[in-house]
């Protein structure tokens, strides 16, 4: 009983259209989750908008002649394809870090309704960013099923600021239509040839992801015996089924938090000197999916020997090799994370020059994991914070300040605060221009930005009274009134001001004398 309510408030806290009823989950035909990915989809949306490229398809299905689609991948299964239907890579991109988790959602669900197809796992075959606007042939989608060669769907609710109408309609087996009114981080996932549609958007622009799936045989039928594959999964012969077992028991280990065991991290580190690029990049990516789960994955991992070997990954410099040294990146960043041993560690093997190179780069993923890895390994470690001064990560990571991307923006701000209380780096950033790049962020749009920025300029206004001078010169006093008035960075922006006061308390005093 206590387990089936909770399914009943999981399913419909997010139904504002309709009282809770379980009629659709009941029959198993679909389920609408919270995922809690809002504040990552809120951050992701400026890069999700400026990926989106739409192009023109035509469907036999409901859809028709559609042309706002963007595809981030597109199987060339016979069935599934979509005529006029491009992947464009950016997308691809942007949404890569988020896929396989809410594949893994999916297929979970999926599963714990066809325990018959339990030796099976789902396999996108398309994956697309929609965009509904108030405009003719954008509005929604009409009475669908996604296909008889689709054996399991998800709709993720994108962020989607003020829009009118929209929402999803669903109809459960024995033909009743229940509408969701979705918020962003809300997952609607689908059974096989389950009848729904999109409800028309009024006004305002409505974004979705949407995922279709196919069931794939696993070669092994039980989680004992696909541990066991994994667990044997050798570099020499790791086909591509074998590995596909080691990633998918990484991926269910991290999405469930559960821990990773010995053999199977050893494997996947093994897995990382493949002669094959794809399998190194999904066995960086898993190793980093494993890692967030705490310390004793990090342990566990580190064991293994992954350090070195991730280090080694980070050498590269051919494009080719961009989302390698980024998940290897990533991986390494949260290894780092509140554990000192792991940090010195990553640091000695040789980490930090490559992950500063690596900020350079014209490929926002690789950039972004480079500098959120640059800001675990300074965070509290004063030897790192040093080695990064001499590795000159300050003039770099204030040039990814710059850039378009929010998340990396975020991430180079937050390790610029870190280095900006070692004295040395302290001195190398101001004369890289940290006060001409810092105080322009003080007007930035998002609240965590202009946050960190006014801590790191209160942190770099600390040194000297040069510095203080500098920065208000460089106009942060109005900035920082603003940002006073403002409940979300009044704190930051009161202890910048402190210090800038300081420094004009300081000038008096001394005059006095
Ligand atoms: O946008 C939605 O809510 C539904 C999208 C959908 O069903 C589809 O694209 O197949
Ligand atoms: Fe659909």
């Amino acid at each position: 009983m206590g387990e089936k309510r909770q399914h009943i408030s999981a399913f419909h806290r997010c139904c504002r259209r309709r009282p809770a009823t379980v009629a659709g989950a009941e029959k198993g035909v679909y389920c609408v989750v919270r995922t809690g990915m809002r504040g990552k989809l809120e951050d992701v949306s400026s890069l999700i908008q400026a990926a989106y490229l739409p192009c023109h398809t035509s469907y036999l299905d409901a859809k028709g002649q559609w042309n706002i689609s963007c595809y981030a991948e597109l199987d060339d299964v016979p069935d599934a394809m979509v005529p006029g239907a491009v992947v464009h890579l950016p997308m691809k991109e942007v949404l890569q870090p988020l896929l396989d988790g809410l594949t893994a959602k999916l297929c979970t669900w999926w599963r714990s309704l066809h325990p018959e197809f339990s030796g099976f796992e789902l396999h996108r075959v398309q994956s697309f960013v929609t965009r509904y606007r108030p405009c003719e042939g954008e509005t929604h989608l009409t009475q669908h099923v996604d296909g008889p060669h689709v054996d399991a769907s998800f709709i993720l609710q994108l962020h989607s600021p003020s829009y009118t109408g929209g929402g999803v309609r669903i109809w459960d087996a024995q033909g009743r239509s229940r509408d969701y009114g979705i918020e962003t981080g809300d997952l609607c996932m689908l059974d096989h040839m389950v009848w729904h549609q999109s409800l028309p958007v009024t006004s305002g622009e409505r974004w979705v992801l949407v995922v279709f799936c196919q069931k794939r045989e696993l070669p092994q039928t039980s989680d004992a015996e696909n541990l066991s594959a994994a667990a044997n999964c050798e570099v020499q012969d790791s086909g591509p089924a074998r590995c596909q077992q080691a990633i998918w028991l990484a991926t269910q280990a991290a999405n469930a938090g559960c821990d990773v065991d010995k053999v199977q991290a050893t494997n996947l580190v093994r897995m990382l000197s493949s002669s094959t690029l794809d399998e190194r990049e999904r066995a960086a990516f898993a190793l980093g999916c494993l890692a967030v789960n705490g310390s004793s994955n990090q342990k566990t991992i580190v064991d293994s020997g992954a350090v070195p070997v991730l280090v080694q990954l980070l050498g590269t410099t051919s494009a080719q090799h961009s989302t390698e040294r980024a998940w290897a990146a990533a991986a390494l960043g949260r290894l780092a994370v509140n554990c000192p041993k792991n940090k010195q560690m990553i640091a000695q093997s040789g980490a930090i020059q490559p992950l500063v190179t690596m900020l350079l780069s014209n490929h926002e993923l690789e950039a972004e994991e480079a500098a959120s890895a640059l800001c675990n390994l300074s965070a509290n470690h004063e030897g790192n914070k040093q080695l990064m001064t001499v590795a000159n990560a300050a003039p770099a990571l204030l040039k990814c300040l710059g850039g378009v991307s929010q998340k990396q923006r975020i991430w180079a701000t937050a390790a610029l605060f870190n280095l900006a209380s070692h004295p040395a780096s302290c001195h190398q950033m101001c004369r890289a221009g940290a006060i001409d790049h810092l105080v322009p962020l003080l007007c930035a749009d998002t609240g965590r930005l202009r946050r960190q920025a006014a801590a790191t300029l209160a942190s770099l206004a600390r040194s000297e009274a040069e510095t203080r001078a500098g920065i208000v010169e460089a106009g942060a006093l109005d900035a920082v009134r603003a940002m006073l008035l403002d409940e979300e960075s009044g704190v930051e922006a009161a202890s910048l001001l402190e210090e800038l006061q300081r420094g004009v308390r300081l000038t008096d005093e001394s005059e006095d004398t």
